[in-house]
């Protein structure tokens, strides 16, 4: 059984959609796979744009009516025809969204009120994928992944309760995969009181090696509009090279210090179950791309990772005394508790300084609570770049002109935190 994941970019508009049919279409017919899909291009951000007013009982109409013309301009586009059942089901969906931006309450509890309303993404692509393969006579089902992916109730990150999820999954989709492939939400779960969780922006990765995990699936691929995984993000470096294979612990350093076109969670349970996950092009389904498994291999060419907008938070003690295990526990307590996560951290005799995402509310929180401890200084915003596999040339390439707020190297990785530079790609 097979796991396939389309995120945002393989379902933009029309087109897109046409081409998941012909890449779905190509399997042999006895391979039914499930399908996990993710919000139409930018939705999550538009959604949380709309939330962010109702949240602050601003006047989301105009934000809400351009979010909901997107989606029916495309489906209106792939149903031509009058009376689909798409629009019924599609309106439904609206509606229950837009009952949810009506009885937001403001000012509190932002997080799990976030997850109620930004989980329709997903929700509406996924209904509309599924209708849109069936009209063209391929044989699947919708099925809505929250009772099935469970979470505890940290909103905006659930937490996934494997041993529920895996004997659900396991009992209950095996017999559905059956009469054809199954399509279904990225990024979403559910807790046990049946609210709606979201797992992390840009989840809907983990969400498939969940699923390929679950159903011990033959393998995951997840389309992308690139080639497969190169040695940097496209975007912001030139002369990228593609890997053709890489082992899992090279990919989940990649992820984990920043490479955005594999969520970080994601490689860990399909490496622990050996499930070989494909990083392949949308646009050239024929084309290789990478494969990410246990294979063995020599030292690959460095990978450059660039981290945007970062924070460099720094620590001193009040009264000039060493920075002491005591110290350190308090702060990575207020970082935890206000979950802020380390990017990269230093320690000198009477300071501890971190890089981490410059979350505004985030990082004011742990400034708020350690200010009665610490003099704390911070800078932003800031770039943080890893090279991975470096050697002398392409440190240098990177670090040139550049003015270094930070560093630290290992044997494998060099790490440098900067002011930012305009000039991409480099
Ligand atoms: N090492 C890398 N290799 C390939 N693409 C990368 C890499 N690092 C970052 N990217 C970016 O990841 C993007 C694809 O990931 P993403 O935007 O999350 O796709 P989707 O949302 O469609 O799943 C690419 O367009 C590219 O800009
Ligand atoms: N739609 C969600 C989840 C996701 O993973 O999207 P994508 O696959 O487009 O990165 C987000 O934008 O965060």
């Amino acid at each position: 059984m097979l796991v396939y994941k389309f995120g945002g970019a393989s379902v933009k508009d029309a087109a897109a959609f046409r081409n998941i049919f012909r890449i779905l279409s190509s399997l042999p017919a006895q391979e039914k796979p499930v399908v996990v899909v993710s919000a139409m291009g930018k939705t999550t951000n538009a959604l949380e744009q709309v939330f962010k007013l109702a949240f602050q009982e601003s006047d989301y109409t105009e934000a809400w009516q351009q979010m909901r013309q997107y989606h029916q301009t495309v489906v209106q586009e792939l149903f031509p025809e009058f009376g689909h059942p798409v629009h019924q089901a599609l309106e439904e969906q609206f509606r229950f969204l837009e009952n949810t931006l009506k009885t937001i309450r403001p000012q509190v509890q932002y997080d799990e009120q976030y997850d109620q309303l930004i989980s329709g993404g997903e929700i509406l692509s996924s209904l509309i994928l599924h209708h849109f393969l069936s009209s063209q006579g391929y044989q699947n089902q919708w099925l809505d992944c929250r009772p099935y992916l469970r979470t505890d109730a940290t909103w905006r990150e659930g937490r996934v309760d494997w041993e529920y999820t895996q004997q659900q999954m396991a009992t209950h989709l095996p017999p559905l995969l059956e009469n054809g492939a199954l399509i279904t939400q990225g990024f979403i779960g559910g807790t046990s009181t049946g609210r709606t969780t979201t797992l992390g922006r840009e989840g809907s990765d983990f969400s498939a090696a969940i699923f390929a995990y679950c159903l011990k699936a033959e393998s995951l691929t997840i389309w992308k509009d690139v080639p497969g995984l190169l040695n940097a993000d496209p975007k912001l470096f030139r002369d990228t090279i593609r890997y053709e294979e890489i082992a899992y612990q090279e990919a989940i350093e990649m992820a984990y210090y920043g490479a955005s076109v594999i969520h970080p969670k994601t490689v860990q349970p399909l490496a622990q179950q050996c499930i070989p996950l494909h990083v392949k092009s949308f646009l050239h389904p024929d084309q290789p791309g990478t494969v990410i498994w246990n294979c063995q291999h020599d030292r690959i060419a460095p990978s450059f990772i660039l981290k945007q907008n970062q924070c460099l938070l720094s620590f001193h003690t009040k009264d000039f005394g060493f920075i002491t295990e005591q110290h350190l526990s308090t702060i990575f307590q207020a970082l935890s508790h206000h979950r802020l996560k380390i990017n990269l951290m230093q320690n000198s005799a009477i300071s501890f300084s971190t890089c981490v995402d410059a979350d505004e509310a985030r990082v004011e929180a742990v400034k708020e609570a350690l200010a009665q401890e610490f003099l704390i200084l911070y800078n932003q915003p800031l770039h943080l770049y890893t090279i991975k596999n470096y050697d002398q040339p392409s440190l240098e390439k990177l670090t040139h002109g550049r003015e270094i707020l930070l560093e630290q190297r290992s044997r494998q990785t060099f790490q440098f935190v900067c002011r930012p530079t305009q000039e991409f790609p480099h």
